[in-house]
C-alpha cells in the first residue's frame, strides 16, 4: 500500500430491474455449430424441429395377432365362428407380399405394417389358429370393426409439425424425435467459452495447506460449475494476487481470447479492491458497479471491445446469486432461449425469515415439493459470504426490498435454480 488515504468511492446503486436490462441489451454473438447426436445431449437446438414426415410412417398393427378385412368378420359369432385362411406370416420390418383376399388373415407381428386391403387387427388371443393339411387358419368369435387395433400413419405426428423450437435445450425425449427422423448431425447453438479468474492475495489453490490469513479458492470451482450448468464452456484460469500490472495485463490478455470474462473478488471499495482500476485503465465501459440487491450489491459489469466483463463479488454466496442473475441470461440468449432468465414461481415459507433489509434480497434457498405446493426455506447460513449454505441451494427467495420479515406460510416469490423452462424478463 502506499499510505495514502483515499477518498472512498461513493457509488449509486441502480434496481436489480435496471441492471439485468442493461446487462441484455450487450447481445452475445449467436453461432451454430453441427454435432453428432450422440454428443447433443443438453445442448440448445438452433433450428426449429420438423416433423420431416408422419410419424409413424404407415399404418401398423398395435398387437401381435391377425390382420383381416373387418367386413369378412360381420357375421362371427360364438354359435357361428368364422374360420380365415392364415396365408403369411409379417414381423416387424416385413411387409406382406400377397394381396389378402376375401376370408384370407395374414399373421402380424407389433410393429409390422398393415397389409393395404385390412383394416383390423384381432389379438393373437382371442382367435384360435390351427394347421390342417399343412393350411394355416384361425377363427374367431365375433366381428371386428373397421379400424379396431389399428396405429394410424401419422397418428402420432403428422408430416410438417413444429415439434420443438429453436432454443430448447435436448433432453432425451428430443434425442429420441431426432433419431425418428434421421438427423445424424444436430445443429446446435454454439456454447460460448467463459473465462473465470479468482483474484485475492488470500486465495490458495486445491492442494494447498491453510495457512494464516488465507482461504482456498472456492468461487473458481463454483463457478466452473455454474456456468456448465447455464450450457457455457468454462476455462480455468486459476487465481491472480491483489496486484495491479499483474491483474491488469492478465485481465487484458484474457479477454480477447473468450467470449466474456469473469472476475470474482476486488470489486468493493477497499484499498485491494483493483477491479475498478482495471476497467478504468482498460477504458472499458462500466454499465453499472452497484445494485440495489443482498447479496451481489457490488457485482460490476463493463464491455470491452466485443467482451463482457463480469466482476462478481469475491463473497461466495454474492458470487453465486451475482452470476445466476446477470450471466446466466446472458449464456442463454446466446444459445438462442427465449426465456432466459431463471424461472420464477410462488412458494410457501416453512421457516420464519425475520431478516429486513432495504435492498432486494435474494436468499439462497431449499426447495421442497409437497403434494399441491412448492415449500422454500433458507438453505442454511444466511450471509454474503456464505459457502456452506450453498450446497443445499436449489433457487433463490426473491424478497422485495424495504419490507419487513417474513413469517412461516407466507407466500414468497421464488426463483428455481434447474428448471427446462424459464422466465422472460422482467420477474416483476
Ligand atoms: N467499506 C465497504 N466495505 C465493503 C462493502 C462496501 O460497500 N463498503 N461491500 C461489502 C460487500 S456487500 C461485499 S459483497 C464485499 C465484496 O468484496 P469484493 O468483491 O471486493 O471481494 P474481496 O474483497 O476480494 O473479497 C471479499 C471476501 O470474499 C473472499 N473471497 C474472495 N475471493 C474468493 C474466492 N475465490 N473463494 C472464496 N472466497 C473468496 C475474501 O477472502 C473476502 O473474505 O465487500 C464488502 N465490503
Ligand atoms: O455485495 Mo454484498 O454481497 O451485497 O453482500
Ligand atoms: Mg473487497
Amino acid at each position: 500500500m502506499d499510505g495514502v488515504k483515499r477518498v472512498v468511492e461513493k457509488r449509486t446503486p441502480i434496481s436489480v430491474s435496471e441492471a439485468v436490462k442493461k446487462v441484455i441489451k450487450i447481445r452475445l454473438g449467436q453461432e451454430t455449430e453441427l454435432v453428432h447426436l450422440h454428443g447433443a445431449y443438453r445442448r440448445t437446438l438452433a433450428e426449429d424441429l420438423i416433423a420431416k414426415h408422419s410419424v409413424p410412417p404407415f399404418d401398423r398393427s398395435p398387437y401381435d395377432g391377425f390382420a383381416i378385412r373387418s367386413e369378412d368378420s360381420s357375421e362371427a359369432s360364438r354359435d357361428h365362428p368364422k374360420t380365415f385362411r392364415v396365408i403369411e406370416t409379417i414381423g416387424a420390418g416385413s411387409v406382406c407380399s400377397q394381396h389378402v383376399q376375401p376370408g384370407e388373415a395374414v399373421r402380424i407381428m407389433t410393429g409390422a405394417m398393415l397389409p393395404i386391403e385390412c383394416d383390423a387387427i384381432v389379438m393373437l388371443e382371442l382367435a384360435d389358429a390351427f394347421s390342417k393339411d399343412e393350411i394355416d387358419y384361425m377363427t374367431i368369435k365375433r366381428a371386428f370393426p373397421s379400424g379396431h387395433n389399428i396405429s394410424y400413419k401419422g397418428e402420432d405426428v403428422g408430416e410438417g409439425t413444429v415439434l420443438i423450437q429453436k432454443g430448447t435445450v435436448i433432453n432425451p425425449g428430443t434425442s429420441a424425435l431426432l433419431a425418428t427422423f434421421g438427423y445424424e448431425y444436430v445443429k446446435v447453438a454454439k456454447k460460448p467459452t467463459i473465462g473465470v479468474y479468482a483474484t485475492g492475495s488470500e486465495l490458495l489453490d486445491l492442494g494447498d495447506s491453510l495457512e494464516p490469513g488465507k482461504i482456498r479458492n472456492s468461487n473458481t470451482h463454483m463457478l466452473l460449475a455454474q456456468i456448465e450448468r447455464a450450457g457455457a464452456i468454462p476455462r480455468y484460469l486459476g487465481s491472480l494476487p491483489d496486484e495491479f500490472d499483474r491483474c491488469y495485463t492478465k485481465i487484458k490478455e484474457t479477454a480477447e481470447q473468450v467470449d466474456m470474462l469473469i472476475t470474482t473478488g476486488g470489486v468493493s471499495v477497499g484499498d485491494f479492491d483493483l477491479l475498478p482500476e482495471v476497467y478504468a485503465k482498460l477504458e472499458a465501459d462500466v454499465l453499472f458497479n452497484k445494485i440495489a440487491m443482498r447479496p451481489g450489491s457490488v457485482t460490476t459489469v463493463a464491455v470491452w471491445q466485443d467482451t463482457l466483463l463480469f466482476g462478481l463479488s469475491g463473497n461466495p454466496s454474492a458470487c453465486y446469486v451475482g452470476f445466476e442473475v446477470f450471466v446466466r441470461p446472458v449464456i442463454g440468449m446466446s444459445l438462442f432461449q427465449e426465456k432466459p432468465h431463471l424461472k420464477k414461481v410462488k412458494a410457501t415459507l416453512i421457516e420464519s425469515f425475520p431478516k429486513a433489509n432495504p435492498f432486494t434480497r435474494f436468499v439462497p434457498s431449499h426447495v421442497t415439493y409437497s403434494n399441491d405446493r412448492i415449500q422454500v426455506s433458507p438453505s442454511g447460513f444466511n450471509k454474503s459470504s456464505a459457502v456452506s449454505s450453498l450446497a443445499k441451494t436449489e433457487a433463490f427467495m426473491m424478497l422485495p426490498g424495504g419490507t419487513r420479515g417474513y413469517e412461516s406460510g407466507d407466500v414468497v416469490d421464488v426463483l428455481l435454480l434447474e428448471t427446462a423452462e424459464g422466465s422472460e424478463w422482467p420477474w416483476d
